[in-house]
């Protein structure tokens, strides 16, 4: 493993936020961690970068223990929620910024930032200040500050909330190609499943401090660990005994005859949501937007397939 994190703990004032955390990343991997606000991302991050100090376990990267470099130490950089550029200078100088303390010449280093720049789709704002870009424009020049040093591993701690939704999709979409294009190994860290499911090669799930479950998007998805991972991750029928229903799979058909009723019809665009009445119990469904979207009152036929937690 390129990033292997090994029995990791951390205290503040005798709480516990990281309970002996052990996870792994492959290089030129993203690994997401995503947990409910408070369960402890942030501080997993500021561990691995080493602005907080570790209370037990190692942190080893490309082979080196790192667990109590100083940050400077550590090939690792950075990309906050808030931008942090210098206002005082423009796109090219902040891009070239972190360059300066490594041993390449000051044309060189404008080589590489006009690369960069490139990269990023910004040719054009060589020399626009810092002030007169927009918000998605100041993160993508964050990012970029963050790759021209080529980390080993580069960390993001939820740098997408501050961007509207369209944006956050496009930037998500050119994160992805930017790291492929460089070969990047990351840990992104966010609240947001979406983003997480866009986003991760892997899907690291915390809860108060303690992995839930590792997995794909997909796997998460499918086949989850435990009854958080389940209510955390998409929405679920929960039934009795560990088994549930996905509210895609749930099929409903008008039908006079049928033991079924909406309740309540929510129109989406590409999906309807639906509750509807069935057996004395409220169940979520999910259709694709293909029919004529069913009224409030009307019988419905329900066919259905439930799923079953591995563990209870
Ligand atoms: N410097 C600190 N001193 C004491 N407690 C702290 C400190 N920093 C964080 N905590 C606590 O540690 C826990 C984890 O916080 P952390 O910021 O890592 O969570 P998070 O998952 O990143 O949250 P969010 O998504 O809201 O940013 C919280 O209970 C928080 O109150």
């Amino acid at each position: 493993m390129f990033l292997e994190v090994k029995n990791l703990t951390k205290k503040y004032s005798n709480k516990t936020v990281l309970h002996s955390l052990s996870f792994g990343v492959d290089q030129n991997k993203i690994l997401v961690v995503l947990g409910p606000s408070g369960c402890g991302k942030s501080t997993l991050l500021s561990c691995l970068n080493g602005f907080i100090t570790v209370d037990e376990g190692t942190v080893f990267l490309d082979g080196q223990n790192i667990t109590k470099l100083y940050p400077e130490e550590r090939d690792i950089t950075t990309v906050f929620q808030s931008y942090s550029l210098f206002p005082h200078m423009d796109v090219m100088q902040n891009l070239m910024y972190g360059l300066k303390f490594k041993k390449i010449s000051r044309n060189d280093a404008r080589k590489k930032a006009l690369k960069m720049l490139h990269l990023l789709q910004m040719d054009e704002f060589s020399n626009t200040k810092i002030q007169d870009l927009s918000g998605g424009q100041q993160q993508r020049i964050a990012l970029g500050r963050s790759l021209i040093v080529e980390p080993k591993l580069l960390l993001l701690d939820e740098p997408f909330s501050n961007l509207d939704e369209k944006l956050r999709l496009t930037m998500r979409h050119e994160l992805r190609q930017i790291q492929k294009e460089l070969n990047m190994t990351m840990v992104f860290v966010t609240h947001d499943q979406q983003e997480a499911f866009s986003i991760g090669d892997q899907i690291l799930v915390m809860d108060q401090g303690q992995i839930q479950q590792i997995d794909t998007g997909q796997g998460l998805y499918s086949t989850p660990k435990n009854h958080f991972v389940l209510k955390f991750i998409g929405d679920s029928n929960l039934l009795d005994n560990g088994e549930y229903i996905r509210p895609e799979d749930i099929v409903i058909k008008s039908d006079s005859n049928g033991d079924g009723r909406i309740e309540q019809m929510d129109f989406q665009g590409s999906t309807i949501n639906y509750l509807i009445k069935y057996k004395e119990r409220v169940f979520h469904v999910t259709c694709l937007n293909r029919i004529e979207p069913l009224k409030v009152g009307t019988h419905v036929d329900v066919q259905y397939k439930v799923s079953k937690l591995e563990e209870k």
